[in-house]
Order: C-alpha cells, then structure tokens, then sequence
C-alpha cells in the first residue's frame, strides 16, 4: 500500500485515479506521495519514506525543490494544465483595467432603490466609460504555456503584440503568432507598450523584476497585469506609480497587506487556475506523474529531477536510483550488481544539474543487501527497488 497525503484539496476525478494499492487517508507523516496546490511546504519536515511530491499547478515557490531533491523526493508539476484558465483570467484583468465594469456595477448597487435609475443611469454612465483593446499594443514577459496564450489571444482581439523571453523553448516558439513581435530587450517592452502582463516563474533572477526603473521607461496610464506572483512586482514602487499615474490601473492575482485595498489596483484572491476545468486537468495529470514514479520509476514533469521514462518495466527486476551528478557513480553501481551476478538487461542515466537519476532494469530480483551495498556509495541520495 502506498500512502498518499493531499496537502490542499485535489479535484476528485483525479484522486479517482488512484488504484486500491494507494492508502488515501494517510497523514503527511506517514505519507510517501504527497499532492498540493499552494500550501507552503518550506518550513515542513521531509520525511524518510517521502518519495514524491506533485504540484496541481504551476508555480513551485511554495516548495523546497533543492532540499527535496537533496533528500531524494522527486518533484512534479503540471505544465500548462492550468494555462487556459489563467489566459482568461488576464483576458478579464485587462478589460477590466480598460472599461470600469466594477464602477458601474457599484454604481447600479448604490442606486438599486431609485426609482428613476434608468434616467439616472444615461447621466452617470460617463464616469464609467473607457478604452478598447482593439489597436493597443500589449507587451507579454514570459511566453511558456500561458503568456504564448495570451500572446494568441490578445492578436486575435487585435491588439498589438509584443513578447519578450530569452529562454522561450522551441515548442513553445511553434506555438506562437508570427503576428507577435519579438522583443531582445525588455526594456522595449516597458518604453512601447500601453498593457503589460508578466508570466515568469517567481525566482531569485525575476523578482522584483517590474521595479521603479522600469516605471520610469513606461508611458503615463500604462496598465500592468500580474496574474503570476506577486514578488515579480515591486509593489512599493508600484504604489508610487499608480499615484503618479505612471500606472494607470494594477490589476493583481496577490492580495497582501500592500497590495490589498491600493488605490488603482483591482485586486482578486488568487484565482487564476481556480476553474473546474483547471483543477481538473491539474489533478489527473498530478497523479499520472505520482503513479507513473511510484510504479515505474519514470520521471515525467519533474521540476527538480531528470526527465527519465523507461515504460512500464518488462524485465524481472527495476532498480531506480537517486543521486549526485558525480562521476563513477554509474561505475560503481554496474560493479556491485555484476559482483552479485545481476545482468542489466537496460538502463538510463539522466542529469539535471547537481542531480542525476538511474535506472536499471535487470534479470533477477535483488536482495537487500545488494540494495545496501547500492546506497552506501557516495554520491547515492536514495535507491529504491521498483519492481
Ligand atoms: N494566478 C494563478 O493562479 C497562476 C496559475 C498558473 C501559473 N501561475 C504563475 O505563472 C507562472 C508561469 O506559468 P506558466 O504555466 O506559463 O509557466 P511556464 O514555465 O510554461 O512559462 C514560464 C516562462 O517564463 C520564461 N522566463 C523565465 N525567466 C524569464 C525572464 N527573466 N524573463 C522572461 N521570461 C522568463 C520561461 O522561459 C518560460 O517560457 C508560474 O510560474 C506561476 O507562478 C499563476
Ligand atoms: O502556480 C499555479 O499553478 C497557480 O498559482 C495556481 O495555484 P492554486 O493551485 O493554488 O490555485
């Protein structure tokens, strides 16, 4: 039995997929494949029989991918899973910026027991008028799954389109409007653009990245949008610029002691992948990756391991291996199953930065303290008999 921990609630068609060999009502303590959302995991304790973690989401900075990785617990996330619900989300954020719905709906609020406010409304409705998308130019920071969305979306509605990303993978590339300008410097972006909308992961080289020297390129009544996280803004500088009119409106997927109730800011409590459709194909792809490790030893998805993906194992035996990406560890290991005459009938060898992942299948089965001698190599974090 393999216990599962659900850290934040995981749609059900997706904890659906687990077989009756997983125990769904395990602690955190106990578990050895754990789900979450956004729960923030830094300050918790990582146990020994840990084996994975899978984001239903996106963003990772809520997890600690190196000492998870140091401890041998294999991180995933879900790419793109969520990247059409948050594409919409950033559709609504600009109009939202650009025609004061929000106004007028309060306005209609406030005067629900007048009578007269049909005649009142053709008065009032100036001050709520606004702007088209339609010829403006928008400036995209991050064009992975979702700003290459948005990037689509916003030529379609005839908007002006600029993306910057100077690690945009080649798919991605394909997937992207030829009607998008191509932008080296990001600077261009703050200079040109009358809507901005940043779609970068929150590292230590992005955050902060939208700071006042930024504002200070950008035209007056520039709208930003940061449906991303909220350390990639600079949000006293923000503040500032919204009250210079540098910004004309910040519209913010964060709310925070700064940012909640900011004159000029529409902001909303994080709702960017908060759709059934979203949490949906977060949950099934989750637990695709957690079933395909825990039985396979396959990695898929993972956000601090190799990519490494055997099948499902055919031969007698699979051996699946964690460790650092050091020399002669490869050496090592082959030496050890030779010297307890176990052939391996196929292997893998992936690296990732510091870390490097392995795996083995061989033409008997092992005994532990081949399995013993495996983990006492220096240079192995964790290895675990798959099959
Ligand atoms: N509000 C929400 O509910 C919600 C939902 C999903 C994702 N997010 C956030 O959005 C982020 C992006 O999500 P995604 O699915 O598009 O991720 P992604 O990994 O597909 O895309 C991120 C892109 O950012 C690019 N990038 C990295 N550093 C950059 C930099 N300095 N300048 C420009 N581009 C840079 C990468 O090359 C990549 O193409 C996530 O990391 C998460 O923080 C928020
Ligand atoms: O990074 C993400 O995927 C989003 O921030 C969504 O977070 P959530 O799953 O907590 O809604």
């Amino acid at each position: 039995m393999v216990n599962v921990h659900c850290l934040n609630n995981i749609a059900s068609v997706g904890l659906d997929l687990f077989s009756d060999d997983y125990n769904m009502e395990s602690s955190y303590e106990d578990a050895q494949a754990v789900l979450v959302r956004s729960a923030k995991m830094h300050d918790m304790e990582l146990n020994d029989h840990l084996l994975a973690i899978a984001r239903a989401g996106a963003g990772v900075n809520n997890i600690p991918l190196d000492k998870c990785a140091e401890a041998g617990i294999v991180v995933f996330n879900t790419p793109g899973a969520n990247a059409n619900a948050v594409k919409e989300q950033v559709l609504a954020a600009m109009l939202l910026a650009s025609r004061d719905l929000i106004g007028g709906n309060q306005w209609v609020a406030e005067n629900k027991d007048n009578a007269d406010i049909a005649k009142a409304t053709e008065k009032a409705k100036k001050a709520f008028a606004g702007q088209e998308l339609k010829g403006k130019k928008l400036g995209v920071i991050g064009l992975g799954a979702i700003g290459q969305l948005v990037a689509n979306a916003a030529i379609a509605l005839g908007m002006d389109v600029y993306g910057y990303d100077p690690y945009l993978s080649v798919n991605a590339a394909w997937n992207l409007s030829s009607k998008v300008t191509h932008i080296v410097n990001v600077e261009d972006i703050y200079k040109e653009c009358n809507y901005i909308t940043i779609h970068v992961p929150a590292l230590d080289s992005t955050k902060g990245m939208i700071n006042k020297a930024a504002f200070d390129l950008m035209q007056d009544g520039t709208i930003i949008v940061n449906c991303a996280r909220d350390v990639l803004v600079d949000e006293t500088a923000i503040g500032e610029a919204l009250k210079s009119g540098r910004v004309k409106k910040y519209v913010t997927d964060f709310p925070n002691p700064t940012t909640a109730g900011m004159e000029g800011a529409i902001v909303l409590p994080h709702l960017g992948a908060s759709t059934a459709e979203a949490e949906d194909n977060c949950a099934v792809m989750a637990v695709k990756e957690l079933r395909n490790y825990i039985e396979n030893g396959n990695i898929i998805n993972s956000v601090n391991y190799p990519a490494c993906d055997m099948g499902v194992c055919t031969a007698t035996g699979r051996i699946a291996v964690c460790h650092k990406n050091v020399p002669a560890v490869i050496s090592k290991i082959t030496t050890i199953l030779g010297d307890a005459g176990v052939n391996i009938e196929e292997m893998a060898n992936k690296s990732r930065g510091d870390y490097a992942y392995s795996l083995f299948d061989v033409d008997k089965n092992v005994d532990d303290s081949v399995i013993d001698k495996l983990a006492s190599i220096e240079g192995i974090i964790k290895v675990r008999v798959v099959k």
